[in-house]
């Protein structure tokens, strides 16, 4: 299973909302066959294996190792547990269920009901990591949600919220290109958008998948000025200004108007987009949404050895009157260029 987690990994950055799924064929304790899901509208993990086997060998009666259950669905391919039982492998370790509803179990009792021997829950946290977004999307319905703030010992996160600080090095920057190309979108307020201009692509890889930019803009303060509005990466505005639809028209933005949306209607209108992971970038307002409602599982801060003070912006500020202590669990801390970068769950 180990290997069928190694094969699954190849897939990253190109299954896009679908699972990174891995699979070996094994028989007469040799391997005769390994593949994994090659990307969004591709084959899946188990007959990339199959056809891996090479003609000599014989796949009646073979076990099989697969990251995550067969599906069962006609999708973009045909379903896999009829493959899997028409070719006549015997026994099979799956990982995880798979928590799409499309699946959820109907490949497992597929194979059961065919005579397959089904064994389910091999090396399982560590499949269920390896598509957390995917997992936590399908169980509970909505995106994943991290924060991610640079700030200064004091909390800080600009000197002042009209301009942009540079408070972070190269090699952080690098830290949250990678960051960002696990996530399907990524949030900003418009005060960001205003006072830093920020382009929010990846730019040290070429994705197949860039995250869609999103851009609270209640009052409709953005124009296509700004750099997040070029054709780099799809970008949505949520705005509560119907005059937005007008000033858009001609671009490939996507404007979605409403009289009146809460946060947790533009996650809602999100999921239902299919988005299954956020990444958070600011500014201080909108980290203070999330934090007021609360919609975030993750915080990862970069923090760095100096001091701002005075009337310097904190990372989470808004008008609204503080209530309560949230309480986060520290899940990973490192040194990443200039600055210390803590990794905490809720
Ligand atoms: N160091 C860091 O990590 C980062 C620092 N920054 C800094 O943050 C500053 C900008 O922060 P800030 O001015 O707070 O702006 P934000 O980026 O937080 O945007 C705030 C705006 O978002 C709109 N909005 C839409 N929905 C909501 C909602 N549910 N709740 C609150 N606001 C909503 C509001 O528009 P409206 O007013 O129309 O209602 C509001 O004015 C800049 O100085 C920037 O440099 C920004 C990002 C990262
Ligand atoms: N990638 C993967 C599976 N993914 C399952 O299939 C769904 C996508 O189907 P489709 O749109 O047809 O590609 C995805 O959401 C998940 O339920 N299943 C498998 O048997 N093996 C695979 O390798
Ligand atoms: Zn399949």
């Amino acid at each position: 299973m180990k290997m069928a987690l190694t094969e699954a990994k190849k897939g990253r950055y190109l299954t896009y909302t679908n699972p990174m799924v891995g699979a070996v064929i094994v028989k007469e304790d040799r391997i005769i066959g390994s593949g994994h899901h090659l990307g969004f509208g591709y084959e899946h993990a188990e007959i990339n294996a199959f056809n891996n086997v090479s003609a000599q060998e014989s796949i009646s009666g073979a076990t099989m190792f697969v990251t995550l259950e067969p599906c069962s669905h006609f999708g973009k391919t045909p379903p896999c547990c009829r493959e899997i039982v028409r070719r006549g492998v015997k026994e099979i370790y799956i990982a995880q269920e798979d928590p799409n509803p499309l699946v959820a179990g109907h490949g497992i009792k597929y194979l059961k009901e065919h005579g397959v021997e089904v064994h389910v829950g091999a090396v399982e946290k560590t499949a269920r990591e390896l598509n957390e977004f995917y997992n936590f999307f399908y169980q509970n319905k909505r995106p994943f949600i991290t924060l991610k703030v640079a700030q200064t010992l004091d909390g800080r996160i600009s000197l002042a919220r009209s301009h942009r600080t540079y408070l972070t090095d190269e090699t952080v920057f690098e830290n949250v290109q990678r960051l960002r190309a696990d996530y399907q979108a990524i949030v900003v307020g418009s005060g960001t958008v205003l006072a830093d201009d920020p382009l929010l692509t990846v730019r040290s890889m070429k994705l197949k998948y860039p995250p869609v930019r999103v851009v609270l803009d209640r009052s409709g303060r953005t124009t296509s000025k700004y750099k997040i509005m070029n054709d780099d990466a799809a970008t949505w505005i949520f705005t509560e200004n119907e005059k937005m639809i007008a000033r858009f028209a001609t671009s490939s933005v996507k404007v979605f108007f409403k009289s009146k949306w809460t946060l947790k209607k533009i996650v809602q209108q999100l999921a239902q987009q299919g988005i299954q992971s956020l990444l958070v970038e600011g500014g201080a307002r909108i980290q203070d949404a999330f934090l007021d409602v609360p919609l975030m599982q993750q915080l990862i801060v970069y923090q760095i050895n100096q001091l701002a003070g005075g009337n310097s912006l904190s990372a989470f500020q808004s008008e609204r009157a503080a209530h309560s202590l949230l309480e986060l669990k520290l899940t990973e801390r490192k040194q990443v260029g200039n600055a210390l970068r803590i990794s905490l769950r809720r």
